[in-house]
C-alpha cells in the first residue's frame, strides 16, 4: 500500500497556483490552499466557480494548466494509478449503465482496488441494506447517491472527494448522510466536500474555501467566517413598489442585493438598514415585512461572493 510522502502532520493536500482553463473560459484562476490530514474541507461558491474542476485536478481526472497540485506528496497527473488508490472520488451524476446492480457496481469497483473494503459492510453502512441486488436504473435518487458514496469508499481511500453528495436529498436523508461523513471522518479518512448548503459546511467542515470566478475570496474555519461578516447585517423586505437594485448596490457599506421571489435581501456593513430605508423613501417606496437579521455562515458567503447560497 502506498504511504504519504508529505511528513507526518503534513498538508496531505498542496495546491499551489492552480489554473485550468476550457478554450477561454479560465475556470480556475491561480488557486493556492492545503488540506490537512483528517479534517474535512469544504468548497462553497456559486455555480460555476470553479469547484468541481478544482477537486477534478486534486483527484487526477483533470489535468492542471499552470501550478503545483501534490497528493500525499504525489503528482495527481504522473502518479495516477497511485492517486487512484489514495483517493475516492464520489461524482455529481453518476453514469453507470441502468441494468447493473448495485452488489455487480461494488464487485467492478472492489476489483480496482488492493485492499477494498467489505462489500456487505459498506452498503450497510450507507445504508443500502437489502438493496444488493436493485439494480441501478431502479434506484431512488437519494439511494443512487448513496450507492456514489459506497463506490467512492470501496477501495478504503485515505481522501474521499465528495461533490455535493446531498444535492436533491430530502432532509432528513441529507441529514443521515451527514452523520455517514461523520463517522467516515471518525475513522480518520480526510474528506473534501464541495457543497451549496452553508448548514452542511458548517455542520461537517472543519475550514470552508469560499471560491468565487475561479478564485479563492476567503479560506477559514466556519466561526471565522461568520466574525468576518460580523459587523454584517441582513435586511429582508418587501418593497411597496418595483426598486432597482442598482439603486440598493450603490450605496455605501452595501456588500450584496439578492431576490427571493417579491423580497429583496440586502447584506451591507455599518448603517446599511438607514441607507436602504432611506433611499427606499426617497423614492417613496416603503420596506414591508421588514427584518434585520444578525449574521449567519450564509451572510459570510454572500458578502464574500456577492452571491446567495443555496437553500435546502
Ligand atoms: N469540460 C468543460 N468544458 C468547458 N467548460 C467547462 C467544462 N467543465 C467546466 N466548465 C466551465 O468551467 C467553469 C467552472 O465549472 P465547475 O463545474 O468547476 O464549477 P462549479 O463551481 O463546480 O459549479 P457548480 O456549483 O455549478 O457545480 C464553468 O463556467 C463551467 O461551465
Amino acid at each position: 500500500m502506498v504511504r504519504d510522502q508529505a511528513g507526518a502532520g503534513g498538508p496531505i493536500i498542496e495546491v499551489a497556483g492552480l489554473v485550468k482553463r476550457f478554450g477561454e473560459l479560465v475556470a480556475v484562476d491561480g488557486l493556492s490552499f492545503d488540506v490537512d490530514e483528517g479534517e474535512v474541507f469544504g468548497f462553497v461558491g456559486p455555480n460555476g466557480a470553479g469547484k468541481t474542476t478544482t477537486v477534478e485536478c486534486v483527484a487526477g481526472l483533470r489535468a492542471p494548466d499552470e501550478g503545483l497540485v501534490r497528493v500525499c506528496g504525489l503528482d495527481p497527473q504522473a502518479d495516477r494509478d497511485r492517486i487512484r488508490h489514495l483517493v475516492g472520488m464520489q461524482l455529481q451524476s453518476s453514469t453507470l449503465p441502468d441494468r447493473l446492480k448495485v452488489r455487480e457496481a461494488l464487485w467492478l469497483y472492489a476489483s480496482f482496488y488492493p485492499n477494498p473494503a467489505d462489500e456487505r459492510a459498506l452498503l450497510t453502512e450507507v445504508g443500502l441494506d437489502g438493496r444488493h441486488d436493485r439494480r441501478f436504473g431502479k434506484l431512488s435518487g437519494g439511494e443512487k447517491q448513496r450507492l456514489s458514496l459506497a463506490l467512492a469508499l470501496i477501495g478504503n481511500p485515505r481522501i474521499a472527494i465528495l461533490d455535493e453528495l446531498t444535492t436533491g436529498l430530502d432532509p432528513q436523508a441529507r441529514r443521515d448522510t451527514w452523520a455517514l461523513i461523520e463517522r467516515i471522518r471518525d475513522r480518520g479518512t480526510t474528506i473534501v466536500l464541495v457543497t451549496h448548503y452553508m448548514e452542511e459546511a458548517e455542520r461537517l467542515c472543519d475550514r470552508v474555501a469560499v471560491v468565487a470566478a475561479g478564485r479563492l475570496v476567503a479560506l477559514d474555519t466556519p466561526e471565522g467566517l461568520i466574525k468576518r461578516a460580523e459587523d454584517t447585517e441582513r435586511i429582508t423586505f418587501r418593497p411597496s413598489a418595483e426598486v432597482d437594485e442598482s439603486l440598493l448596490t450603490a450605496l455605501p457599506g452595501v456588500t450584496g442585493v439578492a431576490r427571493e421571489g417579491r423580497r429583496l435581501i440586502v447584506t451591507g456593513t455599518g448603517d446599511v438598514a438607514a441607507q436602504v430605508i432611506g433611499a427606499l423613501t426617497a423614492r417613496q417606496v416603503q420596506a414591508l415585512d421588514l427584518r434585520i437579521d444578525r449574521p449567519t455562515l450564509d451572510d459570510a458567503f454572500l458578502a464574500l461572493t456577492g452571491h446567495p447560497s443555496d437553500q435546502p
